[in-house]
């Protein structure tokens, strides 16, 4: 399970004494707790217009490393769009655990509360605007899948405390990708409770798991099952689907000389969602190809962004109205054998103090409704939320 030089623990090893919110976090359902502290911060030196020289200046990091002290792994996080707001970190020390956080968090958990219902950006009448402008361009042929998302801010009557937060999250979400990436100038940390695997590279493998098309869960069992069958044969979702599992493994039988991909998509339950999702598994061409340039290779996929990549990412600049930031960016690690994970940076917030702001998208098709996407982002967002124990008014829509 360990990186396998460097400053790098397993197992029972405790580190309670650091700050968690100058610690980069990432918890995995394959592989468990990656915690990484003494963060040196390489977000400025990493500035690579494409996959292939992102990888070659992350290689060239960590080949520097090599031999000292210090872990040879790179962690952190690159945004949706550009890199002004990527978060990438060498790390002092790095601890992986499978089972564990590797350090104590609290359990007696204590909540601020909201000062108010908090601020949409676009405003939820706006967000449906947007929608509508959406499926007139998909009318009119400009693009035939696009992600429009929103922020919404909420300030509380003191500080939320981060670890907390953490411990909410990891707890219950056993099976998403859990995350906490130290904002610059310590502004905070961009945390989450990702469902969705963006790239995983281990031993000359590579496994992805797009998904794409949702219903909310159901508290009542029989309701539930019924949304989620009703998911799977809905013609909007699996084209909204497809799209993005047909995306992910061309560009993956780009770099696989083996690569399975089902036929048809599962269904996968967050806890708060059912997605349509495709479980794809392939075996590298040229196994020094690494998890950070595989992972750039596939993002934005159509999760995110839309169909076509170019048309879907005009229409977010002119549409959407805010800066995603590290939103429906990807977060995780790469060592310097190249094996790492990568997963999607959603159901996220940013936490600065007693301000929390959620981030969530919805995919917009032929046939979408406005107040139904405006529905899923409230629900998306539920996932941070319930774990602080509140909802949305939006939700009921
Ligand atoms: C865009 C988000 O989620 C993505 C969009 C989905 C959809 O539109 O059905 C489903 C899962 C994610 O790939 C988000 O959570 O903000």
């Amino acid at each position: 399970m360990s990186i396998n030089s460097g400053a790098v623990a397993t197992g029972s090893h405790r580190a309670a004494s650091s700050d968690i919110s100058q610690s980069f976090l990432f918890r995995s359902p394959h592989d468990g707790w990656l915690w990484a502290d003494g963060l040196e911060d390489v977000s400025d030196r990493v500035r690579a217009s494409t996959p292939a020289d992102l990888a070659g200046q992350v290689q060239r990091l960590l080949a520097a490393r090599q031999g000292t002290q210090q872990a040879p792994c790179l962690v952190g996080a690159l945004p949706f769009q550009g890199m002004a707001s990527a978060r990438l970190f060498l790390p002092g020390r790095v601890i992986r655990d499978a089972s564990s956080l590797p350090m104590a968090l609290p359990h007696d958990l204590r909540w601020p509360a909201p000062r108010s219902t908090g601020r949409s950006l676009p405003a939820e009448e706006g967000y449906c605007a947007r929608v509508a402008a959406a499926l007139d361009e998909i009318a009119a042929g400009q693009y035939s899948k696009v992600v429009l998302a929103r922020a919404l801010t909420l300030e509380f009557d003191a500080p939320v405390p981060v670890a907390g937060m953490i411990a909410a999250l990891a707890e219950r979400y056993p099976q998403a990708f859990l995350f906490a990436v130290p904002q610059a100038n310590r502004q905070g940390v961009f945390l989450g409770a990702s469902p969705e695997l963006l790239l995983r590279r281990r031993n000359g493998w590579v496994d992805s798991n797009p998904l794409a098309g949702s219903v909310p869960c159901h508290p009542q069992a029989a309701e539930d099952r019924a949304q989620a069958e009703a998911l799977l044969a809905s013609d909007k979702n699996r084209r909204e689907h497809a799209l993005v599992s047909e995306r992910v493994a061309d560009v993956l039988s780009g770099y696989c000389d083996q690569l399975s991909v089902p036929d048809e998509p599962s269904l996968i339950r967050t806890g708060t969602l059912w997605h349509l999702s495709t479980a794809i598994r392939g075996r590298l061409r040229d196994p020094s190809v690494s998890s950070v340039e595989l992972a750039a290779a596939l993002h934005p996929t159509p999760a995110v962004c839309g169909h076509p990549t170019g048309a879907a990412r005009q229409a977010i600049s002119r549409l959407e109205g805010f800066d995603r930031g590290l939103y429906a960016g990807m977060v995780g690690w790469c060592d310097h054998t190249g094996d790492g994970e990568w997963a999607v940076s959603l159901r996220c917030a940013d936490l600065a103090g007693a301000f929390l702001t959620l981030y969530a998208g919805a995919g917009i098709v032929a046939g979408s409704d406005p107040v139904e996407e405006l529905a899923e982002t409230a629900t998306k967002m539920r996932t941070v939320l319930g774990a602080l124990g509140l909802t949305l008014r939006a939700e009921a829509a």
